[in-house]
């Protein structure tokens, strides 16, 4: 065990995800024995004391020899029907393999307004504390048989990322069908393995591919988007192959581990940050970037240069460098149409032109979320290794 792996070893309670790659067959059945192996590693960790969340992928992958299809379907709804059949098969088959070390499971289905939207987060997360006090091992998927295209994943990748923090979590285990993050897709010659990564700068120039296997969704894109949202909240992750999921949850130094980048971040910023879609835009001066970058201060239109779609109070915005480059994203505090009188003006010159209610940001600062730090200002260890 490594030392900076300890945030894992120790975690009171972890969510470990696995993939639809390392589930299924070459014939697109659900591998039994995989699913087995994998039970067996989180039935220890219970034993020693560790509290588990599974986020499994495989229904639809699971429903393919069944249902007699050629192979992953393309459409929403035999996709939609396909993981209505197969989640029914894929939960049968952990609740008989935890049945065999005596433990139970709890199955959730969940959507992504499940994870973000108040009060269906806080009944996800009512839900999943009391399987656990109850001892239960919770079993989640997407609801993908009742998710629209709009406002469903697709890959768990994200979702999983999403439980972590409903659920306290206190690291991510992602588990796949490659040893972790590579600086090209792994089958491309060169490609070398990076086992630590602490921030996005030390990935910057990597390339990834959204395409994952043929029975996978997002590839490493919807991978690293899961990291982001999960190092943003505090949670360590580590991506590594399912074969290495015992050594991965016991600290050794297998896959690539992210550091976290941040605290813990409220449920708001959250679904600021990573879910919410932008209606509109505000273009910031050089001296409002930098006051918004610096994290404390409120966006006043003073700094204002511009403002494009048409939003409404309360909807969330992207906040944008003259150059078009996103900073930060936002709820605005006034309509679209309302802004352009007060931009370049100082809230005093507006609380006496314009009265009161004029005179507050255009971005209040506790409703504001930074997308991009400042670059660090040196490294100090190299994390890109070669593969031995
Ligand atoms: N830079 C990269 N490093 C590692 N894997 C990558 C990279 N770019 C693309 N990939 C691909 O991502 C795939 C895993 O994604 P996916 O098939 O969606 O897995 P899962 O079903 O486990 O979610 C790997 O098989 C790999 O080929
Ligand atoms: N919810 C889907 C999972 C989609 C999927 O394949 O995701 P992933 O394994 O993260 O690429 C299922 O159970 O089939």
């Amino acid at each position: 065990m490594t030392e900076l792996r300890l945030p894992v070893a120790d975690a009171p309670r972890v969510v470990v995800k696995i993939g639809s790659s390392s589930l299924t067959g070459q014939d697109g059945r659900l591998n039994v024995a995989a699913l087995k192996a994998l039970v067996s590693v989180l039935a220890d960790r219970r034993t020693a004391g560790q509290q588990v969340i599974l986020v499994t992928s495989g229904a639809i992958a699971a429903a393919i020899a069944p249902l007699g299809l050629a192979g992953r379907p393309r459409d929403l709804a035999t996709a939609q029907a396909a993981a209505s059949v197969g989640q029914g098969l894929l939960v049968a088959r952990y609740t008989e393999a935890f049945a065999e070390h005596g433990m139970r499971v709890g199955q959730l289905l969940l959507t992504a307004s499940d994870t973000l939207r108040r009060d269906h987060y806080r009944n996800a997360q009512r839900s999943i504390e009391r399987l656990l006090e109850l001892d239960v091992i919770p079993i989640i998927n997407e609801n993908d048989a009742v998710a629209t295209d709009e406002i469903r994943f697709g890959d768990n990748d994200r979702l999983a990322a999403l439980v972590s923090h409903v659920a306290r979590a206190d690291a991510l285990v992602l588990l796949t069908d490659v040893d972790g993050l590579y600086t090209a897709p792994p089958d491309r010659p060169g490609a070398r393995h990076i086992s630590l990564v602490r921030g996005p700068e030390d990935i910057e120039g990597i390339e990834i591919t959204a395409r994952g296997t043929a029975v996978g969704t997002g590839g490493m894109v919807t991978k690293l988007e899961s990291v982001r949202i999960a190092t943003a909240s505090g949670i360590p992750v580590v991506l590594t192959t399912a074969s290495n999921a015992a050594r991965a949850l016991s600290g050794e130094n297998v896959g690539t581990y992210f550091t976290p980048t941040g605290k813990r971040t409220s449920r708001k910023r959250l679904w600021l940050a990573f879910a919410a879609a932008p209606q509109g835009r505000l273009v910031l001066d050089e001296g409002a970037v930098s006051a918004v970058q610096g994290g404390l201060a409120s966006l006043l239109p003073a700094g204002v240069l511009g403002v494009e779609g048409n939003f409404d109070a309360g909807e969330p915005i992207e906040l944008v460098t003259a150059a078009g480059k996103v900073i930060a994203r936002g709820l605005s505090a006034f309509d679209a149409h309302e802004i352009p009188p007060l931009l370049g003006h100082s809230t005093s010159d507006l609380r006496s032109t314009l009265g009161d209610g004029f005179d507050k940001p255009l971005v209040h600062r506790d409703e504001l979320v930074l997308l991009r730090r400042p670059k660090r200002p040196s490294k100090s260890v190299p994390t890109a290794q070669a593969r031995s």
